[in-house]
Formats: structure tokens, C-alpha cells, sequence
């Protein structure tokens, strides 16, 4: 036997002897790829070139190469490329290395009046050429996630019709009852590991925008690859375009959905339900991200799916373990213990709830009682304080409802409850005035504020109001980023608590074990990570979560402890590899330029 290992997707073929000459070889590759031979061979050759060959004959030629995303290089083909795909004259002469074009690329992003034109442009390159896109992006994922990602992915959202260029992603309407299976088919990229899928009601706290909330998904996949290195070919954006009752929207003749309002009851369900088990069906084992659906839908989606397939809800369970993170790695100033801390949430929805029961575990994890752990998280609504008293409570709320008066104003609901973090999650701009700040302050030696509601201006405060009301005591994060700024004569610079810290690693570490299920312990164990991964430097500097240039390390140290889980609780699928990081390392996608010839 001869050890010829070979690679399709990441499946090892260990090739018998008799079949290592050119043609018995030639008819077992079929379009299995060579990966490496461990033993030389007289046919060593021969494989080298037939694979050569093979992956020439993939790549498209002539203008159609130009034109297609995944293997155009713009201005970065050689001159042997120029010949052997037929591009010669259709490319300038001169040949970049991808730095040069990185720095047209950024050159042409800064020159941009405004961060929607910045989108338009970066979204544009992402039709043009994946590898320059996806390499501008994660070296610059400072710069450029606000762009791609949080806020201004929020105002394309609301512009989707105005800016559309090319389509992204399937959409899925009422119409498609009965051949969803077909449309996902459709799909040019058949080993998909991850689909986000939005029915576009509830857009970062924007509301229904419909159909034109696909911007959500491609930006939450553009960030899985970035982040997480999990190769674009292997993602799918979905949305349900099951109508709006976004007025504006259907009455805009640029809107992009079906003109319908929204399906509701089972025609929704039985929709969802198709779309879900056409995904077991074409993408068998896919993880399905449920993101940006609305909270009468979501809860429902999350509790009916989730042990029957693989998937999550990122607004509650991501944001859920983001939150953790930033309360761990806030106790880190503070001192003391999760279950001795007082939780006051503002706004009691997925985010909000989400978060509530994941820390209730956390703090039951370091001893607390369940009863003891759940009367130390507060709950306000839109109707305020979630008490006992009240008969409006869905069960998700009236699990958190503890006996004391009704009280509408969350000032007052500090002075009372003097909770040591105050979380908002309510999409409601300056509920975090000076009196609840000052409140806060009052109560608190460093007064942790998180206002996590996105985009930007959706915030419950800002950093700065943050800071000033609370006299610079405050420990603070927030969902959208703010710019540092100039504090009592030195340069503070806040924490993003959004679940980008946490979804891109777990996906890696549930499509690297093969994980059946998504578990509520992978999200805690995420949230652990996340927040050991600060460093001192970090929360000197007023951050509770690492810089986002060390994302992609934050996103493996996740997605290892992801996979342990899964393992750990006979959830994996794939047999565990020797060298557990070794092999999630391996897998990671870093985008460069692949010599074609
Ligand atoms: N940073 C991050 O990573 C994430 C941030 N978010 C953000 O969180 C926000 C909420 O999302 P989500 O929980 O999914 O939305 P939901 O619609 O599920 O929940 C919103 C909640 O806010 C409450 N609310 C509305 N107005 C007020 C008010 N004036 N005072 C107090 N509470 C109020 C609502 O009350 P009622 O129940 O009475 O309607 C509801 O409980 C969004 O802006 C979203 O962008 C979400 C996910 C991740
Ligand atoms: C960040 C996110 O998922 C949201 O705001 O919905
Ligand atoms: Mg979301």
C-alpha cells in the first residue's frame, strides 16, 4: 500500500498501491483533489499533473474568470495565468501583489463621502473579487466592520432597494410552498455548513424592513468568514420574504419583497417548517442561525427546532453569551462574584430574556440557588417593571416576575432595586438619560452600563454620556461601536458587546465536530472564553471584550471549547481528531490568491 492521501472537502482517501498509475488513478480522483503524497511514487508526477489539470479545467476562462467572484484575482493574475486562462489583454499589464490592491481598495473606502457609500463600495468588491474582499476585511476589521456589519449594515437595510445591485442569498416566499427544496438546489455551492436565515421583522431594532433585511445575513456570514475563517463557499443567507407590514415598504416602488403584508398563523409555520427540513435534506447537518426574527416568532422557532435539528438563535443565545462575557469580564474590576451581582434589564425580549436565563445558569454554576439566581435578574418592559402583579406576562417574562410595586420609570427602578449592572436591550434611544445614569452612579462605585440595542442609533446611551453622568466611574459596552474620545484628559475607548464575539466561534466549533445540536452549555462555555480572553491592557483601557483585531484568535479559542463540548456530551458526529486545535486550525480559511497554474 502506498500512502497517497488525498482531499475532498476534508475527507482522507488512503489510495491502494495497485491503483497509483495514471490511468486507474485518473478514473478513483474523479473530482476527488489531491492534497498531498506522503510516499513518492513513479507516478508521482503523473498525479501532480492530472490534479494540475483538473484544477485548471475547474477555473472559468476569459471573461468569465473576470467575472466571477470566487476565483477573480482583478489586477493579480501572472503573466502564466494570463496566458494558460486566456485573460491576456483583457487585464491591465502591469500585475499587483493583493497588498497593493488592499491599498487601492482602502484608498477608495476612505475617499467615500459617507459610510453608506463606504458599504455600497465594499459590497460591490464582494461581487467582484471574495479573496481581495475578504482580505481587506479581516485586516482591517476595525475600520471596516462598522461598514459591513453594525451600524451602517442597519441604514443599507432600510436603503436595500434604493442601493441593489446583484442579488445575494436565496429568498424564499409563500409562493415556494412545495419546491423549496428545489430553490435551495438552485444554490451554485453545494457543501453549505452554514445558513442565516431572517424573515426580516425585527432588523437590529429597526423593525420589519421586509425582504431588504438580507442585508443581515450577508453581513452576519461575511463576518463568519472573517472572523472565523469559515470558507464563504461553505454559507448560504436565506430570508423568508413572507411580506411586510412595513407600509413605506409596500407602497415603495423600489422595494425588493413580494407586496403582501405579513403571513401569519400556520400557512407561517408550515413555511418555515418546509424551509427547515429542505435544509436536513439538501445541506444534511447544516447549522441554521436564526437571526432578526421577530419576538412573537422567535421564541416559538427556537423551542420547536432546536433538539430536532442543528441550530440557534443568535439574538438570544449569541447575545445571551456576549452579555455573560462582559459581566465576567466587568467582575474582573469590580471584584466579587456573578451570583451576588443585581441585574436590572431594560427591555424583556429575546436579547433581554435570552441573556436573563443564560446567567441565571451561570450563577446557579457557581452555587447560587435557582430560586436565588432568577430573583437576582430584573426585568422592565414597555409597560415597566416585570412584577408579580401584573396579568400581561407572556411565561418567557413571568419567569423573571418578582413581588415588588409596579414602577414605570427605570430612575426610579434603580433607586429601588440598586442593581450593580444595568442592561439595555430595548431598541428605545436615551432611556439611559442623566437620571437613570446618575442613578446608577449613586448606588455604584464602578456602575456597569451595557446599552447594547443596535444600530448606533438605536443606543440606549452613548459612551460619553456613559461616562460623564456616572463621573467616569461607569464600565461600559455597547451593541454598535462608539469612537473613542477625549475623557478628563484621557483617551477612552469602549467594548462592543454584540454577538459577533461569540456566533462566528461557535459556528466553527459546531461544523468542526459535526455537532447535532446546538446547546445552551456551548453558549456558556463561549461566554467563558470570551471574557478570559481580555487583557489587562483591555480593561485598563475601559474595554470589557479583546480588541477586534485579535477576533479570529477569540473566534478559535471559542470554537475549541465549543467542540469539547460536543464531544464531551456525544453531540459530534466527525471522530475526534488526535490534535483537537491543530485540526480546527487547519480548516481555517485565509484569503489569499491560489496560483491557477
Ligand atoms: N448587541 C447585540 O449583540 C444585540 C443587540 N440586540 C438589540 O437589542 C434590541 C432588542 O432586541 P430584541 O430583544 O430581539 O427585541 P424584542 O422586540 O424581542 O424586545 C424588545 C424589548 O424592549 C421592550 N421595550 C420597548 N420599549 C421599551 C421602553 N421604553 N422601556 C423598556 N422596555 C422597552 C419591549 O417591551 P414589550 O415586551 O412590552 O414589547 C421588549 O420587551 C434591538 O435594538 C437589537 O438590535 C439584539 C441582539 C443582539
Ligand atoms: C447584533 C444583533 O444581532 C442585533 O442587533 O440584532
Ligand atoms: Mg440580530
Amino acid at each position: 500500500m502506498y500512502r497517497v492521501d488525498y482531499e475532498r472537502e476534508d475527507m482522507v482517501i488512503r489510495v491502494p498501491r495497485r491503483l497509483v498509475d495514471a490511468e486507474s488513478l485518473s478514473r478513483f480522483l474523479g473530482d476527488v483533489t489531491l492534497r498531498s503524497l506522503l510516499e513518492s511514487t513513479e507516478h508521482v508526477e503523473t498525479a501532480r499533473r492530472m490534479e494540475r489539470q483538473r484544477r485548471l479545467d475547474q477555473i472559468p476562462k476569459g471573461i468569465a474568470l473576470l467575472r466571477n467572484p470566487d476565483y477573480n484575482k482583478g489586477t493579480a493574475f501572472t503573466e502564466e495565468e494570463k496566458d494558460a486562462l486566456g485573460i491576456r489583454g483583457l487585464v491591465p499589464p502591469r500585475v499587483h501583489t493583493i497588498q497593493e490592491q488592499m491599498a487601492r481598495v482602502l484608498e477608495n473606502i476612505r475617499r467615500k463621502p459617507n459610510d453608506l457609500e463606504k458599504y455600497i463600495f465594499l459590497i460591490s468588491l464582494q461581487d467582484r473579487n471574495k479573496t481581495l474582499f475578504y482580505r481587506v476585511l479581516l485586516e482591517n476589521i476595525e475600520e471596516l466592520m462598522p461598514i459591513v456589519y453594525t451600524p451602517t449594515v442597519g441604514e443599507a437595510c432600510q436603503e436595500y432597494g434604493h442601493i441593489f445591485r446583484r442579488p445575494r442569498g436565496i429568498f424564499i416566499t409563500p409562493d415556494d410552498r412545495g419546491r423549496i427544496v428545489s430553490l435551495l438546489r438552485n444554490w451554485p455551492h453545494k457543501d453549505i455548513r452554514i445558513i442565516v436565515v431572517t424573515d426580516g421583522e425585527r432588523i437590529l431594532g429597526l423593525g420589519d424592513l421586509g425582504a431588504d433585511g438580507m442585508g443581515i445575513p450577508v453581513g452576519k456570514l461575511a463576518l463568519y468568514t472573517a472572523c472565523a475563517g469559515i470558507h464563504h463557499s461553505r454559507t448560504l443567507p436565506v430570508t423568508l420574504d413572507v411580506g411586510t407590514d412595513n407600509e413605506a415598504l409596500l407602497s415603495d416602488p423600489l422595494y425588493i419583497g413580494v407586496r403582501r403584508p405579513r403571513l401569519r398563523g400556520e400557512e407561517y409555520d408550515a413555511l418555515v417548517d418546509e424551509f427547515v427540513m429542505a435544509v436536513q435534506h439538501v445541506f444534511p447537518g447544516a447549522l441554521i442561525q436564526f437571526e432578526d426574527f421577530a419576538n412573537r416568532n422567535a421564541f416559538r422557532l427556537l423551542q420547536r427546532y432546536r433538539h430536532r435539528v442543528c441550530c440557534f438563535n443568535d439574538d438570544m443565545q449569541g447575545t445571551a453569551a456576549v452579555t455573560l462575557a462582559g459581566l465576567y469580564a466587568a467582575l474582573r474590576l469590580t471584584g466579587g462574584s456573578l451570583k451576588d451581582q443585581t441585574i436590572l434589564f431594560v427591555g424583556a425580549g429575546e436579547a433581554g430574556l435570552g441573556a436573563g436565563e443564560l446567567i441565571v445558569s451561570a450563577m446557579i454554576a457557581e452555587g447560587a440557588l435557582p430560586e436565588e439566581a432568577r430573583s437576582r435578574c430584573w426585568f422592565m418592559d414597555s409597560k415597566g417593571l416585570i412584577v408579580r402583579d401584573r396579568d400581561d406576562l407572556s411565561p418567557h417574562k413571568r419567569a423573571f416576575a418578582h413581588a415588588h410595586p409596579l414602577v414605570a420609570d427605570p430612575a426610579e427602578a434603580v433607586a429601588s432595586l440598586r442593581p450593580t449592572a444595568l442592561i439595555g436591550v430595548s431598541g428605545q434611544p436615551g432611556v439611559f438619560d442623566a437620571r437613570v445614569l446618575k442613578a446608577m452612579a449613586r448606588v455604584n462605585d464602578r456602575p456597569v452600563v451595557f446599552a447594547l440595542s443596535n444600530p448606533t442609533a438605536k443606543a440606549e446611551c452613548t459612551a460619553r454620556e456613559a461616562y460623564e453622568h456616572t463621573d467616569g466611574r461607569v464600565i461600559f459596552a455597547s451593541g454598535s461601536p462608539f469612537e473613542p474620545f477625549e475623557y478628563r484628559g484621557r483617551t477612552v475607548r469602549t467594548g462592543q458587546g454584540n454577538n459577533v464575539y461569540i456566533f462566528p466561534g461557535v459556528g466553527l466549533g459546531v461544523i468542526t465536530s459535526g455537532a447535532r445540536q446546538v446547546t445552551d452549555e456551548m453558549f456558556f462555555v463561549a461566554a467563558k472564553t470570551l471574557a478570559q480572553m481580555v487583557l489587562p491592557e483591555d480593561l485598563e483601557a475601559g474595554m470589557i471584550f479583546p480588541r477586534l483585531s485579535r477576533i479570529r484568535d477569540v473566534s478559535l479559542r471559542i470554537a475549541l471549547a465549543v467542540a469539547h463540548v460536543a464531544y464531551r456530551d456525544g453531540l459530534a458526529t466527525v471522530p475526534r481528531p488526535e490534535d483537537l486545535e491543530a485540526h480546527i486550525r487547519s480548516l481555517v480559511y485565509y484569503p489569499d490568491y491560489e496560483n491557477y497554474v
